[in-house]
């Protein structure tokens, strides 16, 4: 552990999540009625650190075959697992081809999700995302912020590795989005399972690239609960001002995102931002905050953000790995030489999400200050 972890423990308390003070009135990112003001409303400005983009770089690395590991074919499997290793040691972000995805169900939710956003505000707002709950729609994350919005509209719900069978998603459109929602219920559930399938094969390529048994973090993450959402990034007028998802981390495990042919992610790698120009036949793949926790830091959690442009709408598909929340989450102990030190105490997805969600707002740092949060407020380290 850092070794001012105790100062910085005394330190005063955390930025507060939800910073929206009772009975103040909430933005509605409704882009036509945005778009007819004169200034881009203060809400949505960054601070200029956020925006630097000196260099319009992009990111060349090849991407991961997955190929081989569907033949079992051993070489394949071992340029894979060293590719995944130089990347995560480094930046935290690699991209996979011919990863069994059918592209069918991939067209199917970039419709599905493009019908959704197009709906009327109405429709959107009566599948609200509610207080404490990921789940639901959110403007520009307007009910919980009033500063630094992102320009963006975000639909998330939830997805059980383990009932992976069980009609879930499908139910959950039904239920919220009524009847003609279902085809999109539908979708969702497949493609969902199939990103279920798909981290796990990334998962087990993860622990062999550590040189750690190599079902170990399969098996955490069998009976996880994902976090699935679509980002939707309106054009902007002044997008050099703000951000679609300001620099961050994801907090959960691994990230698989599929985007639009628009582009606007960029990564932080080398010392620099670079964008990640799309690729149709492509996944993105980004190390997050608990699968950094789990390798005690011999991997990167991504940072990324995400810009919008002032021409056309980006649209992207992210599903969030995440373990069962009450699995207590420590490094394998063989990733762990005798003398190594842990980096992190143990936690469970259940604390970093509420930390998240309650006490902090999720940035580059969000590890670092959930460690401090945990030691602090639990004070165990194990
Ligand atoms: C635990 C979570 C917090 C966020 C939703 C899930 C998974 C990723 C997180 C998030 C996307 C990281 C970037 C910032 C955030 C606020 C966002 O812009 O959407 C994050 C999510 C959230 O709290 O909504
Ligand atoms: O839309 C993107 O490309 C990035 C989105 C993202 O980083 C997120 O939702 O966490
Ligand atoms: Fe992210």
């Amino acid at each position: 552990m850092d070794s001012n972890a105790s100062t910085l423990i005394l330190r005063p308390p955390l930025s507060i999540q939800n910073d929206i003070e009772k009975g103040q009135p909430v933005l509605v990112f409704d882009t036509s009625l945005l778009q007819k003001q004169p200034n881009l409303p203060t809400q949505f400005l960054w601070p200029h650190e956020d925006l630097t983009c000196i260099t319009q770089d992009e990111l060349t690395e090849p991407p991961v075959d997955l190929k081989g590991f569907f033949n079992g074919d051993k070489e394949a499997i071992s340029l894979a697992a060293s590719q995944i290793r130089a990347a995560c040691s480094n930046h935290g972000f690699f991209q996979v081809i011919n990863h069994g995805v059918d592209s069918i169900v991939i067209r199917a939710a970039h419709q599905q999700m493009d019908a959704f956003f197009d709906l009327p505000m109405s429709r959107k707002f009566a599948v609200k995302r509610k207080p404490g709950s990921v789940w639901g729609y959110s403007g520009a994350h307007a009910d919980r912020y009033s500063s630094k919005l992102p320009w963006k509209e975000t639909f998330s719900f939830g997805y059980s590795h383990e009932n992976s069978l069980e009609l879930d998603v499908i139910n959950y459109f039904k239920s919220v989005l009524g009847k003609d929602f279902e085809e999109a219920g539908l979708v969702y559930q497949k493609y969902c399972e199939a990103m279920r399938n798909l981290s796990l094969v990334i998962l087990e390529l993860l622990s062999i690239s550590l040189g750690v048994d190599r079902s170990h973090y399969r098996k955490l993450f069998e009976d996880g609960n994902s976090i699935m959402r679509c980002n939707s990034y309106p054009p902007c007028r002044e997008a050099g001002l703000t951000l679609g998802t300001g620099p961050h981390c994801d907090p959960n495990s691994i990230t698989i995102l599929h985007q639009d042919q628009v582009g606007g992610l960029e990564i932080f790698a080398n010392n620099k931002w670079q964008a990640i120009r799309p690729r149709p036949d492509a996944f993105v793949v980004n190390i997050g905050d608990t699968f950094m926790a789990l390798c005690n830091g011999r991997y990167k959690s991504c940072l990324h953000r995400a810009v919008v442009n002032k021409e056309k709408v980006r649209r992207s598909l992210v599903y969030f790995v995440s373990p069962k929340e009450d699995k207590v989450l420590r490094p394998p102990e063989d990733l762990m030489g005798s003398e190594e030190a842990r980096k992190y105490p143990d936690f469970k997805w259940s604390d970093l999400l509420e930390f998240t969600q309650n006490h902090y707002r999720a940035d580059s740092t969000t590890l670092q200050n959930f460690a401090y949060w945990l030691l602090s407020s639990k004070n165990t380290f194990n």
